[in-house]
């Protein structure tokens, strides 16, 4: 559903990613992880078309990502910060967005109901997302990005700001619609719920991708520590030390 083969993007000097390769198939979720800078933003920019790759090719779900249009219909993308008009209200904007990916009115109306009922946001239908809270407008951007049922859905710290039980409810969203066919491509800085949710985790570190593998797999490659943790992996596969896989790549 997602794959590319040799993605690089310079900005400058600055080398965000490079020679990035990536398959992932149907209905799984994939946790993107990495340190700050390691270049997971500028991976999901350019996988949603918002930014094109200095070379390297992508497609999703079988289209060329230099096609922005077709490939806009098959994604929905939830970034760091969630596009929002701040004047409209959490409906007005949900159904704006529903329009423009050619739901019917009646169909959406309904999703978009049963959506804000689910993340508790029925009552603040009406309110202007100027009014919302971080966590509210964070819980109006995931369901403005799942609305159409997309074949992939790129969420960037999709659980960010929100209070426990609405990161539950964020968390059995995106297993429902990977159980459903959905793609799920999740950048996160929080282990748990890569560890809870994840098929696939890759790791990328300044750029380069220096892992791919189950959630427990990955865990149990940590060498050191008293426990083998998902977290001590990580620390080990992204510090200053070389390590054989990085080493490998290289
Ligand atoms: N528009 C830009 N112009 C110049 N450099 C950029 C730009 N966007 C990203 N970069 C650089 O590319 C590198 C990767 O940044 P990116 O935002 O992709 O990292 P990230 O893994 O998403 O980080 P974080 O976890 O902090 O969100 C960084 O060195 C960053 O400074």
């Amino acid at each position: 559903m997602i794959e590319a083969t040799g993605l690089t993007k310079h900005y400058g000097q600055t080398v965000a990613i490079e020679s990035l390769d990536l398959s992932v198939p149907d209905g799984v979720v994939y946790g993107f992880l990495g340190p700050n800078g390691a270049g997971k933003t500028t991976t999901m920019r350019i996988l949603t078309t918002l930014t094109q790759p200095t070379s390297g090719s992508a497609t999703i779900n079988g289209t060329p990502i230099s096609d922005r249009t077709a490939v806009t219909r098959h994604i929905g993308y939830l970034p760091e910060v969630p596009p929002l008009y701040a004047e409209l209200t959490a409906f007005e904007q949900l159904d704006l967005a529903a329009g423009l990916r050619d739901l019917s009115p009646s169909q959406s109306s309904e999703r978009i109901t049963s959506l804000l009922d689910r993340l508790d946001l029925r009552e603040d239908a009406q309110t202007k997302i100027a009014d919302f809270s971080r966590g509210m407008r964070q819980k109006t951007g995931f369901i403005q990005a799942i609305l159409h049922d997309p074949a992939v859905l790129f969420l960037d710290e999709p659980t960010a700001g929100l209070d426990p039980r609405a990161a539950r409810t964020l968390r059995e969203l995106i297993v429902e619609h990977a159980a459903s066919g959905t793609t799920v491509f999740l950048s996160t800085h929080i282990l748990s719920v890569v560890e809870e949710i994840a098929d696939t985790v890759g790791v990328l570190y300044d750029g380069r991708l220096v892992a791919e593998d189950t959630p427990s797999d990955l865990t149990h490659r940590a060498e050191t520590g008293d426990h083998q943790t998902l977290e001590a992996a990580f620390l080990e596969l992204t510090s200053e030390e070389p390590n054989t896989e990085q080493a490998a790549n290289d």
